[in-house]
């Protein structure tokens, strides 16, 4: 794909000095149809790319251009049940939206080669039950679920009395269908928000309406990862971390048994390929997410998703802990705000 690139640019560039030095000459029918098919590619560029073609001539400008402002105007390409746009205030900084490809829920390993077009004006209508990707991607096969209609009330098997921080739903071994009460967290974000820059914490998750307590926002979804890969992305992210070029987003989350032992772990990787949840930024006091483990009758793996914690007001930036470890005092500043805030991130060993 990336030879693909480097070929379109020579396509591209042969295209600007032909539209300059012969417009008036020029076949009329085959600059039309280039500017179809550039049309058609032009969503496949990540944003650098896209701004290099664009200043190439006049004719890709004008194409790039409602490219970028559908970018900006949702995060999500229309994988989500509403939009979520990006919105940058800070002076002189012209970034309109940081680039990565979008999953609404867990994935497996992404080739590097992979593509996804983003703002041509097609991106996925998902907004139906049906049309989202299945939330769960390994099933356990005959394993029991409930058999209810429609889990109404409490006598729902799969309803089982969790802590504050592990929940039950209904899951794939279930007769229940996808618009059951107690699959909350399965059908997308249903809760208004917005992607702000701050200049010093860099791009955040906020309220963009009142969200009241205990309201689902949303899955951390990304790459799942083996912990051996993991702790590989860890070493690779902390090296480019401090020569401060990419913002990491892997999320390794732990159960412990009573002992203190670990009995699961799961490793999610949103960096580049990733939700909106891989906005969200730490907040040393805790913040007003919880981060709560889903389990469901049938899937093999439980789901990383948050929950307000608290009446969160429009405008308000969402924000849940990291950690409390602090391995690295030389550690990323902490700007949470927070009269607990540490002044360092947490660090753990991943
Ligand atoms: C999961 S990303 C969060 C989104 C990120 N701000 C961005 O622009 O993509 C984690 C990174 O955000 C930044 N960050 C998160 N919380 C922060 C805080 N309280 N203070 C400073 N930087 C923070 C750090 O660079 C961290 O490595």
């Amino acid at each position: 794909m990336k030879n693909l690139y480097w070929c379109w640019v020579a396509i591209f560039n042969k295209f600007a000095m032909e539209e300059q030095e012969c417009s008036k000459t020029r076949d009329r029918h085959s600059h039309d149809a280039f500017l179809r098919c550039a049309a058609v590619v032009l969503p496949y560029l990540n944003s650098d790319e896209l701004a290099s073609v664009a200043s190439t001539c006049k004719a890709l400008h004008l194409i790039s251009k409602p490219i970028t402002s559908r970018r900006t105007s949702d995060a999500s390409r229309g994988l989500e049940n509403l939009p979520i746009p990006f919105f940058n205030p800070i002076a002189g900084d012209s970034q309109p939206y940081p680039y990565f490809f979008y999953t609404p829920t867990q994935t497996l390993l992404v080739r590097p080669e992979f593509r996804q077009p983003w703002g041509s004006g097609d991106d996925a209508r998902m907004c139906t039950e049906e049309g989202r990707p299945d939330p769960f991607l390994f099933r356990v096969e005959s394993a029991s679920g409930c058999e209810c209609a429609r889990c109404i009330g409490d006598c729902c098997p799969c309803l089982e009395a969790g802590d504050i921080l592990l929940t039950r739903e209904c899951g794939p071994s279930c007769k229940c269908d996808p618009a059951c009460g107690n699959r909350v967290t399965q059908g997308g974000v249903r809760v208004r928000l917005k992607i702000v820059k701050d200049e010093r914490k860099g791009w955040g998750l906020y309220a963009a309406e009142m969200i009241p307590s205990g309201q689902f926002v949303c899955e951390y979804a990304g790459e799942l990862l083996s912990t051996k890969e993991a702790r590989q992305r860890q070493q690779t992210y902390d090296k480019n971390a401090s020569m401060g070029c990419l913002t990491p987003a892997l999320l390794v989350v732990k159960e412990h048994l009573p002992s203190g032992n670990t009995c699961m772990r799961i490793n999610i990787d949103g960096t580049r390929i990733g939700n909106i949840a891989r906005f969200i930024n730490h907040s040393c006091d805790g913040g007003n997410l919880d981060t709560v483990i889903v389990r469901s009758s049938g899937a093999l793996l439980p789901r990383i998703c948050f929950f307000t914690s608290r009446d969160v007001q429009e405008n308000e930036e969402l924000t849940f802990s990291y950690g409390d470890v602090r391995l690295k005092l030389d550690g990323q500043p902490c700007f949470c705000g927070s009269s607990s805030c540490a002044g360092i991130l947490p660090s753990e060993h991943t």
